[in-house]
């Protein structure tokens, strides 16, 4: 799938996407959020009624700014990319990733950036997210994301990602439109 791609020379980024269920699972030891209220911080459902839900931030700055997407960012020199997603999950909203699980990559190539973008799942973490400079995180159940604030391209990986599932894709982006879209599940998230 990157045979076209000179990947060892692109920068890498990273993605996560914390999955919080209501098995009292994740979390820091305290009570999940009960009061249902959006943009506590803290995931609905230790009532058994809500499904799983995920963290995503509003970006403020940066590659894909006032788009929802997972916290992350660009990996740092020595830096390995699991390092990295842990830093930049603890820089943008304040929490410590315990767990985290590489399960996709894809490149992205547009007219002004390309990466290769490595992306991890993780169900467990320390702290309550809070809003920074960078990002203003909230809860959302996996099954109502806010795709059409979200990258295009975001709806074809991020649900197999939220269950569990591997990837790889190549996602190339002219003025912010998909132009070539290819993905594969299942496979070993190599690179
Ligand atoms: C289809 N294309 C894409 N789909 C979904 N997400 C994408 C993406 N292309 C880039 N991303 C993410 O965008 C962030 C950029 O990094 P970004 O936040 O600008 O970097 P960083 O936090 O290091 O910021 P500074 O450069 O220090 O400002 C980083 O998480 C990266 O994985």
């Amino acid at each position: 799938m990157f045979e076209e791609d000179p990947v060892d020379d692109l920068p890498a980024a990273t993605l996560c996407h914390l999955v919080d269920g209501d098995d009292g699972a994740a979390g820091d030891g305290q009570p999940d959020g009960d009061d249902g209220a959006a943009g506590d911080g803290q995931p609905d459902g230790d009532d058994g009624a809500a499904g799983d839900e995920t963290l995503l931030i509003h970006k403020k700055r940066g590659v894909g700014s006032d788009q929802w997407v997972g916290p992350g960012g660009k990996v740092e020199p020595g830096e390995t990319v699991r390092e990295c997603v842990v830093r930049e999950v603890r820089e943008e909203v304040g929490i410590d990733v315990l767990d985290p699980e590489k399960v996709g990559v894809f490149v992205y190539r547009s007219d002004d950036w390309d990466a290769v973008v490595h992306v991890f799942r993780a169900t467990e973490y320390a702290g309550t997210p809070e809003e920074t400079e960078e990002a203003d995180p909230r809860w959302f159940p996996v099954d109502d994301l806010p795709l059409d604030e979200m990258w295009q391209t975001d709806r074809e990986w991020l649900p197999h990602v939220l269950d569990g599932e591997t990837f790889r894709g190549r996602f190339v982006y002219s003025d912010a439109e998909p132009q070539e879209v290819r993905i594969e599940t299942g496979v070993a998230p190599s690179l």
